[in-house]
């Protein structure tokens, strides 16, 4: 057990729950991955040769579609589950062959697995338990950890009596009362409604902040991905297709993969050359000096204060430009109407082939 996780808590600080946040150390990575690869048996890799640096105190999104290796990888960092090649570092420690509980990392899954029989408060208590905490100084613990996820009031209900939202909640203190280096979250907002997830994915940010340790956080959802990340990593197919700050991610990225899969990208062949430009920089019509494309308007979609227009191309491609709802309703255009796209020069990024 490392000295992080038994620390004792101090007494609540005035300002906030700063008192929650983690001692800092000399590492420059609170996690890193180093030419890291994942083979199931004798099948293709399912993690091929990937590296990866997560700079400290970073909400890091590993995102990607079904199958692309991002459960693998969490998993790996975890301790649960072997690595084939390469090595696994945690706050700058090689942490390869130990076991989970000594990696200074703790997971949260997606199936709160709550104990039914116990507490909210008892259910956070419960990993300092069996570490042997004595009950008072478990049970403020576990009240400061409800407390900073603010669940408190509920500390004495059951978990059935928790809405999953709340149950979540717990599951998350739970999760932080190790003291973790670094948090994995292995796709937590999925089992909420499209409110909630809304609303937990602001808490966990927010949580992220206060406690300055690194999130790493598995999704399937671009929206979530750009609304958390501070890092995003996108996969496929068992590699990185590009790990970087997300503005970076979203305004260059390295290939139509990335442009495609993140979305708000058309892409598209220009002088020879794989480009990207961005929906909202696209516009319907011509204007002398600009690129554009022909196509006939094969859907619209309102989405109030924006409306989005897809052209499809005679060579088939298919290209979207974002209009405010006043240049929509101005211009009327509609489905099945030939229509021409435009967009500047100099708002083409040169993709790199895949
Ligand atoms: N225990 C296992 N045994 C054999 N193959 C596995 C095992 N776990 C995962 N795989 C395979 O490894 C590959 C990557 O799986 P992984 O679960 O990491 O993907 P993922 O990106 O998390 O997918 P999803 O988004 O669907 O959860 C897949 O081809 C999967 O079938």
């Amino acid at each position: 057990m490392s000295l992080i996780q038994l620390k004792p808590q101090t007494a609540p600080a005035a300002s906030g729950k700063s008192h929650l946040k983690q001692a800092t150390q000399g590492h420059r990575f609170d996690a890193e991955l180093v030419a890291v690869t994942k083979r199931y048996g004798t099948g293709p890799a399912a993690v091929a040769d990937i590296s990866l640096r997560i700079p400290r105190g970073s909400y890091c999104c590993l995102l990607g579609p079904s199958g692309c290796g991002k459960s693998t990888t969490l998993r790996m960092l975890a301790g649960h589950e072997d690595v084939s090649e390469g090595a696994i570092l945690i706050h700058g420690e090689e942490v390869t062959h130990k076991l989970p509980v000594d990696r200074g990392t703790s997971m949260m899954f997606q199936d709160y697995a709550l104990f039914p029989h116990l507490s909210c408060l008892d259910n956070v208590a419960f990993s300092l338990k069996v570490r042997g905490v004595a009950t008072r100084e478990r049970r403020a613990q576990a009240r400061q950890y409800l407390e900073l996820v603010q669940m408190d009031h509920l500390a004495d209900r059951l978990p059935n009596q928790l809405s999953g939202g709340q149950q979540q909640r717990v599951a998350l203190a739970r999760s932080l009362i190790t003291r973790p280096k670094v948090l994995l979250l292995d796709e937590p907002l999925s089992a909420l409604d499209p409110f909630l997830r809304v609303k937990m994915r602001s808490e966990l940010k927010r949580i992220q902040k206060e406690l300055g340790i690194s999130f790493i956080h598995v999704t399937h959802s671009q929206d979530e991905a750009l609304a958390l990340s501070d890092m995003i990593v996108v996969m496929n197919d068992a590699k990185i297709m590009q790990a970087a700050p997300v503005r970076e991610v979203f305004e260059t990225p390295t290939n139509a993969f990335v442009a495609r899969f993140l979305g708000g990208q058309n892409v598209l062949n220009s002088n020879g050359r794989e480009v990207s430009v961005r929906t909202d920089r696209c516009r319907l019509g011509h204007a002398t000096g600009l690129r554009s494309v022909e196509g006939q308007i094969a859907m619209i979609e309102y989405q109030g204060n924006i409306v989005r227009i897809t052209l499809q191309t005679p060579l088939g491609d298919e290209m979207t430009v974002l209009q405010s709802d006043t240049d929509y309703f101005a211009q009327n255009p509609q489905i099945g109407d030939t229509a021409m796209m435009s967009w500047q020069a100099s708002d083409e990024h040169i993709l790199a082939p895949t």
